[in-house]
């Protein structure tokens, strides 16, 4: 059990990691670098600290790379599936699920992501959107313009009580419904998600020109974390009481682990 004060159960970070990385071209994603660590490794990095465990899904036949600490399993076709196994690897209360592809995680989202879950079962980081947006019209021209007001980018890290978001996944399956988040598994079944503000530096990495944004973006990142800045950002908020779990670094039990 956890000693929150607003969290009164585990909580287990789920990452999946089993795509194929098609629009990258780099192979597998969550194993390419950004200044010398994997993307992996540093999602795996940053929600450590906050939670009770991290399971990992990777494509089948890969190991976890060195030096990420983390329980893997073997992941499904599409990233649904590989939720859907996350969360029948563990049998915690309360599951936050990360995509691999977004290695930068403020610990602050994090943080107000697990408050707000705690009051719906349900909640996601969503990011207000800066441009005018358009739908393509015929010959790539200017079709109809889509007013921004109230349209919010969808990202993750995503906070579920466990239950909630399995029931989601088991009906998605019974329906052959395919989404494209977890969250929204859960709105369509008429269920609340609360949306908490988003951060840019949450941006997932997916074409050649991401990865230059990532490159540039871990060179500030890393430095900060070098001088013991964010770590101490974490500290702080585990003395006040606002990191929701006690991380002994033990894992919870698992219904059916299918170890990568
Ligand atoms: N069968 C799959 C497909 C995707 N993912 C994970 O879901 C996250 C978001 O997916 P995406 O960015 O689309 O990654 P890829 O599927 O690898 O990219 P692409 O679609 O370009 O192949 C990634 O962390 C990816 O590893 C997964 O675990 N299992
Ligand atoms: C889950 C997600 O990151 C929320 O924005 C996104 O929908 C994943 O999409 P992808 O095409 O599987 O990368």
């Amino acid at each position: 059990m956890t000693s929150t004060c607003f969290l009164s159960g585990t909580v287990a970070a789920l990452i999946p990691a089993a795509g194929s990385g098609t629009r990258l071209g780099l192979g597998p994603k969550a194993f390419v670098e950004v200044r010398g660590k994997s993307l992996l490794g540093r999602s795996v990095e940053a929600l450590r600290p906050l939670v009770d465990e991290v399971v990992v899904a990777l494509p089948d036949g890969l190991a976890l790379p060195p030096g990420v600490e983390a329980r893997a399993i073997v992941g499904g076709v599409t990233r649904q599936d590989s939720v859907e196994r996350l969360l029948r690897a563990t049998s915690a209360e309360y599951v936050l699920i990360h995509d691999a592809a977004r290695p930068f995680v403020p610990e602050n989202v994090v943080l107000d992501l697990l408050e707000a879950v705690h009051e719906t079962g349900a909640a996601t980081v969503a990011l207000p959107l800066a441009d005018t947006l358009v739908r393509e019209g015929r010959k790539g021209d200017w079709g109809d313009l889509t007013p921004r007001e109230g349209l919010r980018a969808v990202q993750t890290p995503q906070a579920f009580q466990r239950e909630l978001i399995l029931n989601a996944h088991a009906q998605a399956v019974a329906d052959g419904f395919a989404g494209t988040d977890d969250a929204g598994l859960v709105a369509r079944l008429g269920g609340r998600v609360r949306l908490v503000p988003g951060d840019a530096r949450l941006f997932k990495v997916t074409t050649p020109g991401d990865l230059a944004l990532a490159e540039a973006l871990a060179a500030v990142w890393d430095g900060e974390r070098s001088v013991g800045r964010r770590e101490g950002e974490v500290e702080k908020a585990r003395n006040t009481g606002r990191v929701p779990v006690h991380f002994q670094g033990q894992g919870t039990e698992a219904e059916e682990p299918e170890e990568a």
